[in-house]
């Protein structure tokens, strides 16, 4: 996989380059490239961002510099480089843009597991109070524009939600993790929260591992497991019980 990111924080993006991704890198299962969206600025201030219309506090980000970065990080071509013909109108297979906002999409386990499977993904990283939307509308020609959000909290610029978002998908590609058998039993993955984890030792400040984790009955450990991620579910996420109900009114029966 393929990940553009643009923005003006490119150093913001460095961990990337740490840890698993850091590794997935060097093994080519994933190619991250990170642009600075000054280098596309006209002027020589090399300015990104301007009042907003119709008055308001802070700044909105200058469509032009977006305009020429999307243009040219589609076509593989650096700031300096001439921007390549625009590349035919967007269908299912031009590339994902996805853009960080508080007004974007919820990003979901789901969702991370349709993008692994996209082979291009750009990121366009907004400070400020945002993008000029016609950036977005401009873009829809040529590439499918997918506004996703972490939560409903505002951060100071985009930076952050792409290197959660490019670790929630670069995680499930095929290699990445060394046990894959690992990114079944999380939190997300059938809808649940996980059930509490432990490990050694047996009796830790005056606290015990529960009896049945060490009890070798395979069957009782999946079904307290089960109970426990279905306990901390009703009690943290009652929406996410809700929305299994919803969609399958068994899926919690006693037998499965
Ligand atoms: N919550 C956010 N705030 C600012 C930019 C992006 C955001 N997000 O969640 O993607």
């Amino acid at each position: 996989m393929r990940v553009d990111v643009v923005t003006v924080f490119p150093e913001y993006l460095a961990p990337l380059g740490l840890s698993l991704l850091g590794r997935a890198q060097r093994l080519g299962l994933l190619a991250v490239h990170v642009h600075d969206l000054r280098g596309w600025a006209p002027d020589r201030h090399r300015t990104v961002d301007d009042t907003p219309a119709g008055g308001g506090a802070g700044m909105v980000m200058l469509p032009e510099p977006w305009g020429r970065a999307l243009d040219a990080v589609l076509v593989g071509e650096g700031p300096d480089g001439a921007v390549g013909e625009r590349p035919p109108a967007a269908g299912p297979t031009a590339p994902l843009l996805l853009v960080p906002s508080p007004s974007g999409t919820p990003l979901t386990q789901a969702w991370a597991h349709e993008l692994a499977a996209e082979p291009r993904l750009v990121l366009a990283c907004g400070r400020y109070e945002g993008i000029d939307e016609r950036v977005l509308d401009d873009a829809a020609s040529r590439y499918r524009v997918e506004p996703f959000s972490l939560g409903d909290y505002v951060l100071n610029g985009g930076e952050v939600a792409a290197l959660a978002l490019v670790e929630a998908v670069g995680r499930l590609l095929p290699g990445v993790v060394g046990n894959p058998a690992s990114l079944e039993e999380e939190s997300h993955e059938q809808g649940l929260l996980e059930h509490p984890v432990y490990t050694r030792p047996a009796r830790w400040r005056g606290l015990d591992v529960p009896a049945v984790l060490s009890s070798g009955h395979h069957a009782e450990v999946a079904r307290w497991r089960r109970e426990q991620g279905l306990r901390r579910t009703a009690r943290r996420r009652p929406d996410l019980l809700r929305a299994l109900l919803d969609a399958d009114p068994t899926a919690l029966s006693a037998d499965d």
